[in-house]
């Protein structure tokens, strides 16, 4: 049957916030000394902006297709990502039927094998994906939940990340995870801070709220054993991302020391079905936690998803919004998923990626209905007044 080819595609950059949501300006709890693989030289200690974590921003990818339908996509790349969808990703996208996924998806790899495999291509290859997701339910008016299987559930759970975890539980949310803010070279007294920190959130979110740690790849699996075993008498779910990505072997080892209760969660930092592959069968976490903008795309996490339900792993995306919201719902093995709370101060829900998507719907009382994602595509819109910047036109 012919299908809508694709027509143009666009890659723009955004500063100040959304997809890239370390861009924040002044004050804020995501910049508020977090413990990170830069923590040892203490010039980078006291802000994650200070080593660059904000130089990117947010890539844009528009996508337009023969019947007028458009879609789009946010993710984080920025202006190197834009240069890859503009100059080198846009030859396997332009006139392709809007159904021909799978096989843009595969052009796109192995076109950049040389480069690529991981970081900043797999961003500009998950933005165009996910754009082209988009683009299809336009075409055929279907939300993407739907056309990756349907929902499994009718709603979905939250748990929050933030500084304030106790707000979150009275906000409804399952509980929170708390960025650390001390690493090894801190000493006795950072890992004393970061217990405390701990222990006043148990005592102020209650016993039955969830409470995670998550270390941002900053920590060595001797402080992140110690940290584990210090956090396990104030019930620490999980702890998060303690090692380097590429630390596979440090993943499997501290999964089998940690106390028991406290599971190994990781993956935000991870990227395509091979690189998973090895977090599963190596045993390196309890849930696996793929961002669907740099993972991969939505084509790219439903073949992650398969292979940890094959080793009997739950999968919460990172962040990611929308993108994972219509994800998670089709998937028994995502029953829960993350908020990021924007708020500056964490005490006050902002959709996650303001202020770049119109009808970004949120979690009220920390569940988001399925009925919200029922709209073409991933049923938000552009902020049509937001300031684009297009820095390599074809
Ligand atoms: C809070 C973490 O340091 C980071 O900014 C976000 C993250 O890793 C997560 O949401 O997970
Ligand atoms: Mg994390």
């Amino acid at each position: 049957m012919a299908q809508p080819t694709v027509t143009d595609i666009r890659a723009y950059v955004l500063r100040g916030g959304g997809a890239d949501y370390h861009d924040q300006q002044g004050t804020h709890w995501i910049d508020d000394h977090i413990a990170t693989p830069m923590s040892r030289y203490p010039e980078y200690r006291e802000s994650r902006r200070s080593f660059g974590l904000n130089v990117l921003g947010t890539l844009v990818v528009v996508v337009e297709a023969s019947d007028g339908s458009t879609g789009f996509a946010v993710t984080t790349g920025g202006e190197p990502a834009a240069w890859i969808v503009e100059r080198h990703l846009s030859r396997f996208v332009l006139g392709a039927p809007v159904t021909a996924l799978e096989r843009i998806w595969d052009q796109m790899y192995s076109a950049t094998l040389f480069y690529g495999r991981k970081g900043l291509v797999l961003n500009a290859i998950s933005g165009v994906d996910l754009a082209l997701w988009d683009l299809l339910g336009a075409v055929r008016q279907e939300p993407v939940h739907e056309m990756i299987g349907g929902a499994v559930r009718d709603e979905q759970r939250f748990y929050a990340t933030g500084a304030r975890p106790d707000l979150a539980v009275r906000m409804g949310f399952l509980g929170g995870k708390l960025p650390l803010h001390h690493g090894p070279a801190e000493g006795a007294e950072g890992l004393a801070a970061n217990l405390a920190l701990l222990a006043d959130m148990r005592a102020a979110a209650g016993p039955d709220a969830w409470l995670a740690y998550d270390c941002w790849m900053s920590l060595d699996t001797d402080y992140a054993l110690r940290l584990a075993r210090g956090a396990a008498e104030h019930g620490l779910r999980w702890i998060e991302e303690p090692l380097p990505p590429d630390d596979y072997w440090g993943y499997q080892k501290l999964r089998k020391a940690l106390p028991p209760g406290t599971l190994l969660t990781t993956g935000e930092h991870e990227a395509t079905r091979w690189g998973f592959r090895m977090l599963a069968e190596m045993g390196c976490a309890d849930i696996l936690q793929p961002d669907v903008g740099w993972c991969g795309g939505l084509s790219e996490l439903l073949r992650i998803t398969a292979i940890a339900d094959a080793h009997g792993l739950l999968v919460v995306p990172h962040g990611s919004s929308v993108y994972s919201y219509h994800f998670a719902v089709t998937r028994h093995n995502s029953p829960f998923s993350e908020f990021l709370m924007m708020a500056p101060a964490a005490d006050e829900v902002v959709p996650m990626f303001h202020p770049q998507l119109l009808d970004e719907p949120v979690p009220t009382d920390g569940r988001l209905s399925v009925s919200t994602l029922d709209k073409p595509g991933f049923g938000v819109r552009l902020d049509p007044g937001l300031p684009l910047h297009r820095p390599y036109p074809r």
